[in-house]
């Protein structure tokens, strides 16, 4: 799970994955989400780089053995998504075969996401990525960044996009090496998906969840309290 970004969408304050949700710290939310599937049995929690004390502590606090069996894993992440998550994978045991990568900034993913990611890695798919149509209709543009007008180039057809979440699964020896190339390379990717399919190996989705949307920017934390408020209300937790 990696938790180690410093979420400077979200303004200023602690890093993202530690800020607070209902008086609890995000990556709380993150770890009970994927340890609510039984398909998890370790979480791997990548913390950022200068806190990974401070998160075994609140992991402590939080997640104790009264309320959940999954082992909990700390390690210091990286510069980037990408380093986090390839230090995040040098911590599994020599044993795993497969893997979710799933974002501490999706708090609240639910657990028939994560069972679908699973189920289809678990019947044989290498990469699997959960996913939403979009709403709106999506323009690419020459970038210009400085709040410039920008010339439009196209426009995708929008039946064909979906909108990438996380969980994603993968066998564990092809996100291994799609790691491995994007070191080799010195290439980027905003996804793990993203690398496999660059090494030529088939990404399949399955439906997401408007629940497991990424807190990004400050409305997202407004979302995420109105959505725990109700699950509040029906749920009871
Ligand atoms: N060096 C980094 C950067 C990001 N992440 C993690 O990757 C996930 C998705 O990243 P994002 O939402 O972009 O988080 P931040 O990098 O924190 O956000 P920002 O770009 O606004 O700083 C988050 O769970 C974040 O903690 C990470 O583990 N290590
Ligand atoms: C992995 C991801 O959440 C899929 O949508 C997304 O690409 C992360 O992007 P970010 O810019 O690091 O938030």
């Amino acid at each position: 799970m990696p938790a180690a970004g410093r979420g400077i969408r979200l303004g200023p304050g602690a890093p993202k994955a530690l800020r607070a949700l209902s008086g609890t710290p995000m990556l709380v939310h993150a770890v009970r989400a994927m340890a609510r599937s039984r398909a998890v049995s370790l979480v791997v929690v990548v913390a950022p780089p200068d806190g990974a004390d401070e998160v075994r502590r609140l992991l402590d606090e939080h997640t104790g053995p009264a309320e959940t069996s999954t082992d909990i894993v700390v390690v210091p992440g990286g510069e980037t998504r990408q380093d986090s998550v390839r230090l995040g994978l040098a911590a599994l045991p020599d044993d795993v075969d497969s893997v979710l990568v799933h974002d501490a900034a999706r708090p609240l993913v639910p657990v028939e996401t994560v069972d679908a990611v699973a189920a289809a890695v678990r019947e044989g798919a290498p990469a699997v990525v959960p996913a939403l149509p979009v709403s709106d209709t999506v323009k690419e543009v020459q970038v210009r960044g400085n709040g410039e007008a920008e010339p439009v180039t196209g426009t995708p057809e929008r039946s064909r996009l979906r909108a990438v979440q996380t969980p994603q699964g993968f066998e564990l020896k092809v996100l291994a090496a799609a790691h491995a190339q994007v070191v080799r390379e010195g290439d980027g990717a905003t996804d793990d998906a993203g690398m496999v399919e660059r090494l030529g190996v088939e990404v399949v989705v399955v439906p997401g969840h408007d629940e497991a949307f990424k807190v990004t920017r400050p409305l997202d934390l407004v979302l995420a309290e109105a959505v725990l408020a109700r699950r509040r209300a029906t749920d009871g937790f």
